[in-house]
């Protein structure tokens, strides 16, 4: 048998290989929904007269439009989205994690940590940042309303077969660079459409040194660089994680499972398409200047001048992002005053995201002039945080502590920044108005977050080491 990477063989043992269509058709292990984007789907099934096929292998939750504040749903749009979510899962017998329910929070952080993701799985959700899950080993992938309608009604999913990159993060990283660090600096590098088609593995030996928490962030961003999924193979970390989660295998089936995660590794002979170095030793912490997460420089570097670009279509590209940013070239990044910050997301909402923070406000003030928001990724994430008091360290700063949900991060709930709005925000995405009308978003880790929101401006986490 010839050598594959891992990527196609969790592709071989999921897909009906096509020969007369253009898509392989693949079997979902795992289907998980949200309200912002299955409601035309139960429509769609509902006027077919169809049921939703396997309801036990399909999971919702409730997060791009819940408050974060409140438990009352004020907003009448958003009352909607989450009361049509709520009455198709029970109609259709499918389990629903609630706003005020513990197990709640943004569906790519909470289902992980609860221990239904593992390796060798195939997982979709109609949300793009699926990806986040591929951490554990696992084939996950976003798609569309239309597919997600098919899955519904099939348990499969028509797919092209992903061509395949590696990502090999070598050596290891200075203090204050983060996984988010890798994936802004790797985005700059190949830009923001640089994976098109791929399905990226990160390798290498800060991605086998790196917790789960960390792969999360570096495979949530695959998206970011235009891929259609990110993959780290399964180890001892993964194990370690999943060992006693609330849906992980138990006894002898926790054995079975091991033997089973051990197989799921590239072979030494594969061949992938494409190949892409980085020695993390020499990075420094990033931020994105423009409006795309391709557009980003290290925080100590300077705003790049549009003419300095390659071609004719960067060089627009960065004229029009500095204007939307009301950014002049050659501005130091640490001189660029802001008004808000934003630590959350399924990027960045993690536990260990939120002991970055709070290990840099403890005993510190957020600048007067800013607002910040600390959106705990879960409720779960919430109840451990404040289990280790790092709430009482956010609300001794100045920050906002918060219920668990998007937040800030789509601007599809009340958690909206407007113009002239300047936020360092710890998401994913920094398009026109994405954190809402005429809003400016600068992407970083939380470290960097954290550090900006103390001086008012945008700063490296070693600016305030102790
Ligand atoms: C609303 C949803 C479909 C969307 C996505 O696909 O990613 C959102 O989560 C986002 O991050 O923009
Ligand atoms: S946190 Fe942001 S990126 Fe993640 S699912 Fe929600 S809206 Fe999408």
């Amino acid at each position: 048998m010839s050598a594959t990477t891992l990527v196609e063989k969790l592709w071989d043992s999921h897909a009906l290989r096509a020969d007369t269509v253009d898509a392989d058709l693949v079997y979902v292990d795992l289907h998980l929904i949200h309200e912002a984007s299955s409601p035309q789907a139960f429509d769609g099934l509902r006027l077919a007269g169809r049921a939703v096929r396997r309801p036990e292998l399909t999971l919702a939750v409730e997060d791009h439009n819940v408050p974060t504040d409140s438990l009352t749903i004020a907003d009448p749009i958003s009352r909607l989205q989450i009361s049509t979510l709520r009455s198709n899962c029970a109609a259709a017998g499918i389990e629903l994690f609630t706003l005020g329910d513990r197990r709640q929070g943004i569906v790519h952080v909470t289902v992980p940590e609860r221990g239904y993701v593992q390796p060798g799985m195939t997982i979709v959700c109609g949300d793009s940042h699926t990806s986040t899950l591929g951490a554990f080993g696992a084939l996950a992938f976003g798609v569309g309303t239309s597919d997600v309608e098919h899955v519904l009604a099939t348990q499969t999913v028509a797919f092209d077969r992903p061509r395949s990159m590696a990502v090999e993060f070598t050596g290891v990283p200075p203090a204050g660079v983060t996984p988010k660090d890798l994936a802004l600096a790797l985005i700059a590098r190949i830009g923001a459409n640089g994976a098109n088609g791929h399905a990226i593995e990160y390798r290498g030996p800060a991605v086998e040194r790196m917790s789960m928490e960390g792969r999360m962030t570096l495979c949530n961003m695959s998206i970011e660089a235009g891929a259609r999924a990110g993959l780290v193979a399964p180890d001892e970390v993964t194990a370690g994680y999943l060992r006693g989660r609330p849906h992980s295998p138990t006894g002898d089936a926790w054995d079975r499972a091991r033997r089973h995660w051990d197989g799921l590794r590239t072979d030494p002979l594969a061949i992938f398409d494409r190949i892409v170095m980085i020695d993390t030793s020499g990075l420094q912490p990033y931020v994105t200047w423009g409006t795309n997460p391709g557009q980003a420089v290290r925080v100590d570097d300077r705003v790049p001048d549009p003419a300095a670009f390659d071609t004719p279509a960067a060089r627009a590209a960065a004229e029009r992002a500095l204007a939307y940013m009301g950014l002049e070239p050659g501005t130091a990044m640490t001189d660029i005053a802001i008004d808000t910050v934003f630590v959350g997301s399924c990027t960045n909402g993690r536990i260990e995201d939120l002991r970055a923070v709070a290990e840099v406000l403890r005993d510190r003030r957020v600048a007067s002039g800013v607002r910040m928001l600390v959106v705990p990724g879960s409720m779960q994430v919430r109840a451990q945080a404040e289990e280790e008091g790092l709430d009482r360290v956010f609300i001794a700063a100045g920050a906002q502590w918060r219920l668990s949900g998007c937040s800030m991060c789509p601007g599809m709930n009340p958690d909206r920044i407007g113009a002239p709005s300047r936020c360092v925000s710890t998401s994913n995405r920094n398009y026109e108005g994405r954190q809402g009308p005429g809003a400016r978003t600068h992407l970083a880790s939380p470290a960097t977050a954290a550090a900006s929101a103390v001086l008012g401006r945008i700063a490296a986490p070693g600016e305030l080491s102790r």
